[in-house]
């Protein structure tokens, strides 16, 4: 039976309607690809607390974690991904890559600019869509 994993995701945004994402390196699991900064979420933690966590180890700085706003199950060929994505916003710091390739900050109708890690593109896909009809 394939592992199965939770995994919190941030959905940093600024105030220049542009959100942070992360490339992941190339000797992480699924390498090169563009993800939400975050991680697995551990025995007891809840997924704000996971989240807040990731962040502080992965970028250094301080978020704080709001409400979900996508939660997708994605099997992949060696494990199942529940992928929680949560609003998040940078309370102190600056985001820097201590474990990714690169961090860059997309505009949200941009986000299909880059090559996102599978389990992401429905998420990406309704932020998209968010945009859309915010303008419309
Ligand atoms: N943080 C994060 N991980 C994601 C996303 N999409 C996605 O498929 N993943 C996968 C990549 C990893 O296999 C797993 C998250 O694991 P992790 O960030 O805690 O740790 P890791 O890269 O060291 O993972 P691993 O090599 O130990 O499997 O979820 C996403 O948007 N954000």
């Amino acid at each position: 039976m394939k592992k199965k994993v939770k995994v919190v995701a941030a959905v940093i945004e600024n105030n220049q309607e542009e959100v942070l994402c992360a490339l992941r390196a190339h000797d992480m699991s699924i390498p090169n690809k563009w993800e939400f900064p975050g991680g697995k979420v551990e025995e007891g933690e809840n997924l704000q607390q996971a989240l807040e966590r990731e962040i502080q180890e992965e970028l250094r700085c301080d978020i704080k974690a709001e409400n979900v706003i996508y939660d997708h199950t994605h099997e992949y060929d060696s494990f199942i991904i529940n992928l929680i994505a949560l609003e998040a916003n940078i309370v102190s710091g600056t985001p820097v890559a201590t474990e990714h390739a690169k961090l860059i900050w997309l505009p949200k109708e941009n986000l299909d600019s880059v090559i996102w890690a599978p389990a992401d593109i429905p998420a990406v896909e309704t932020l998209i869509k968010q945009t859309e009809r915010a303008h419309s």
